[in-house]
């Protein structure tokens, strides 16, 4: 039986990260608004375009306090955050659902999303994702060390030097896999399947990029931060 030791670094590296992950939260007061009485697609839309923006500064400042990526290059620091964004936002979104976060109002958010003007061959790949997230129980450090892995992916378009960033990767890959195998004894293969999850949030990217194409066939407006992120407008 392999004896799995978390080293101090690791300790000290997964520190960093899970304080940075719970540090930076959508605002309550956006949250809240989930709660206003409103349920029409334009409404919806609207809401969600609101949440949405607040995530993706969210992410940002968690992106901004993972050791060692404000020293990456200034272009490959945007190439990540760009390709990264929306599975890190699937990520995120799929935790309210998993009830970890009371303020994601879970039935409502739900509510909004299959009814903002997303057709139902993405809802359908998006709510599955979401089951397949909750049903693996993550605990907050497997949660922010799996986003951190997401955004520190060498091969998103338009990274020039990989190696960096494949240097920042791997240490957290390393404890993520150690961390898997203290909490969760029993199931050998559970860090096999989180990373299944990371293959699994490419194709909905994929999905998104459509997504966005009909909301914008309907004329749908979005923010100038998701514009710059999404490369869209
Ligand atoms: C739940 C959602 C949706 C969202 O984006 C909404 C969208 C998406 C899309 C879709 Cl539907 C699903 N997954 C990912 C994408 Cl990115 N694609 O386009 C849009 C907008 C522009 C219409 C962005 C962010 C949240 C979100 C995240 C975290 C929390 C949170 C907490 O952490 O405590 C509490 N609340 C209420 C949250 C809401």
């Amino acid at each position: 039986k392999e004896k799995v030791e978390i080293t101090k670094e690791q300790k000290a590296l997964t520190k960093v990260i899970v304080e940075a992950y719970n540090r930076h939260q959508i605002p309550q007061d956006v949250a809240k608004k989930l709660l206003q009485d409103q349920y029409s697609v334009e409404e919806n839309f609207l809401l969600l375009t609101e949440m949405a923006t607040s995530q993706v500064q969210v992410i940002v400042e968690f992106t901004k306090s993972i050791p060692g990526f404000l020293s990456l290059d200034h272009e490959d620091q945007i190439a990540l955050l760009k390709g990264s964004a929306v599975e890190a936002m699937f990520l995120r979104s799929a935790q309210v659902f998993s009830k970890k976060m009371p303020n994601g109002h879970n039935g409502i958010l739900e509510e909004r999303i299959r009814k903002s003007g997303i057709s139902e061959e993405f809802i359908t790949p998006m709510f599955n994702f979401y089951k397949s997230i909750i049903g693996l129980h993550m605990s907050l450090e497997e949660q922010a060390l799996l986003t951190a892995i997401t955004i520190l992916t060498p091969d998103r378009p338009y990274v020039k030097d990989h190696q960096a960033v494949e240097k920042l990767q791997e240490p957290m890959l390393d404890v993520l896999r150690k961390v898997c195998v203290l909490q969760h004894p029993q199931e050998p293969q559970y860090f096999a399947r989180l990373l299944g999850r990371l293959t699994e949030l490419r194709t909905l990217t994929h999905y998104h990029a459509e997504m966005l194409t009909s909301w914008r066939m309907n004329d749908h407006k979005f923010t100038p931060l998701l514009c710059e992120i999404w490369d869209v407008q």
